[in-house]
């Protein structure tokens, strides 16, 4: 299996700190796998996956995507182009809007690259089908449970048919049987589409389900 991701000698100080908030003198993450990240408050987790997510540029050290060298690129345009291409987000809240209805919450991305509505609509209906929201696709969020919400939000991340699915808690604000309904439907994205997942959890249930668990502690990784 490829590399998809490949970090080596990372180093991250936020402004007038001087420990590092992340210090991972390697790690990589291979096309397919699915990896869990854990550790407690303050250990590192968003600013991990921040840096993985091309959200957050000022660290030291070398990050290949695709074996590309993604460090050395700083442009906005540049930067959203690459996480519109191979990155899928989910949120433990979800972050739909709620003045929009399913189908535009998941068009959303589509918007930003300014692609026409009806030419996509066929899609957004295949993936509704595929989440389980089939009949949803006119409703508002307020309408929906906070599992279905969160189907809308992993609908949202797949619009593109990106690589990877960086998923923060994506069960962190839901009850335990329906996180085990969602993280079924992400079980299903890695195996039967074979989307590599980064998943930040604080369930050890839930980091079962992953092929790979990496503790983090004081911004260090531990596997
Ligand atoms: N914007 C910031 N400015 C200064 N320090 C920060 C900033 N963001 C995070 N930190 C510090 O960096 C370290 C790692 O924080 P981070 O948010 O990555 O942890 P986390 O594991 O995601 O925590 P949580 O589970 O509470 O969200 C902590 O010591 C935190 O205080």
């Amino acid at each position: 299996m490829a590399d998809v991701i490949q970090l080596s000698q990372i180093q991250k100080t936020y402004d007038r700190q001087s420990a590092y908030a992340l210090n991972i003198p390697s790690l990589t993450i291979q096309d397919g796998e699915f990896v869990a990240i854990m550790g407690p408050s303050g250990s590192g987790k968003s600013t991990f996956i921040n840096i993985l997510g091309l959200l957050d540029t000022a660290y030291q050290g070398q990050y290949q995507l695709n074996q590309k060298d993604v460090h050395q690129i700083k442009s906005d345009r540049k930067l959203s182009r690459l996480r519109n291409q191979y990155l899928g987000f989910v949120f433990q809240n979800f972050k739909l809007l709620r003045n929009y209805t399913v189908l535009d919450n998941i068009n959303l991305p589509h918007i930003y690259s300014k692609k026409p509505f009806a030419s996509q609509k066929a899609r957004i209906l295949q993936i509704l089908d595929q989440v389980g929201l089939k009949d949803q696709a006119h409703k508002y969020p307020t309408q929906l449970s906070g599992g279905q919400q969160q189907r809308v939000s992993i609908a949202r991340a797949l619009i593109n048919d990106p690589q990877i699915i960086i998923a923060d808690e994506p069960t962190g604000a839901l009850d335990s049987a329906t996180s085990l309904k969602i993280m079924d439907l992400m079980q299903q994205l890695h195996q039967e589409q074979h989307k590599t997942i980064i998943m930040v959890t604080h369930s050890e249930l839930v980091a079962e389900y992953a092929d790979r668990t990496i503790k983090i502690k004081d911004g260090r990784l531990y596997q």
